[in-house]
């Protein structure tokens, strides 16, 4: 096909406003909505070859004090209500661990479990309401073997970054604002935490596999 100089320079000018729209829409629009404080201002990276940490409770006096062992996998922000949450955040940051890299070596007196007919029964301390650990006790749950952890109660830097974001949905049970769910969702995205009602998918395959194994 042959153009003429007109047609040419209109495809480039083309070209040019396109890439220019493209630019402003990649541009983060929902810098405003806040999710966790660890992951509102950036996620940091997590180091290869780390091998684990401490966490401490925010008691001043007498820590709970939990030594992971390991690096943690899967983590992610949850928005249900019953996982535990930094003071004015809507969603918690979670990872699992093997349940045999976590130990409490420092207060463990001042632990209880929040509720004991939930399938994660989370440890949290009674001085400062901090969850320290979360465990399945049930050996025919799909995540039998696996501990929950907030490492953002750790000191060190370098655990796995959370890439997803569940039970988003379940926010408006803590008394998020359905009006703001488009806003959130899109804060999710922007800042590359997929944003799904229940867990990821290779989480929920997990899960299903499980399921139909034992089916
Ligand atoms: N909509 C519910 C969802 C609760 C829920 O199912 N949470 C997930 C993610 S942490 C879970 O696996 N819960 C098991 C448990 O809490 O023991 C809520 O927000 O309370
Ligand atoms: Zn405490
Ligand atoms: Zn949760």
């Amino acid at each position: 096909m042959r153009c003429n100089r007109e047609e040419l320079d209109l495809g480039i000018l083309d070209i040019f406003f396109k890439s220019g729209d493209s630019a402003s829409s990649s541009a983060p629009k929902y810098t405003h909505v806040k999710i966790h404080p660890q992951v509102d201002n950036g996620i940091p990276r997590e180091t290869a070859g780390f091998s684990g940490g401490t966490l401490k409770c925010k008691c001043s006096s007498k820590p709970v004090v939990v030594q992971i062992s390991d690096q943690t996998a899967h983590n992610h922000v949850c928005g249900c209500t019953k996982c535990w949450k930094p003071s004015g955040a809507i969603f918690s940051q979670i990872a699992v661990v093997g349940r045999d890299k976590v130990k409490v070596t420092e207060n463990e007196d001042k632990l209880e479990v929040v509720d004991r007919s939930a399938a994660i029964q989370r440890h949290a301390c009674t001085g400062c309401g901090t969850h320290m650990y979360g465990r399945i006790e049930n050996d025919g749950h799909p995540f039998f073997g696996l501990d929950f952890v907030h490492t953002e109660l750790s000191p060190q830097t370098g655990w796995a970054a959370p890439t997803f974001a569940a039970f988003v949905s379940s926010i408006i049970e803590s008394g998020v604002d359905p009006a703001r769910m488009d806003e959130i969702r899109g804060r999710l995205r922007e800042i590359g935490l997929p944003p799904y009602d229940c867990l990821s998918p290779p989480l929920m395959d997990a899960i299903a596999t499980h399921v139909a194994k034992h089916s």
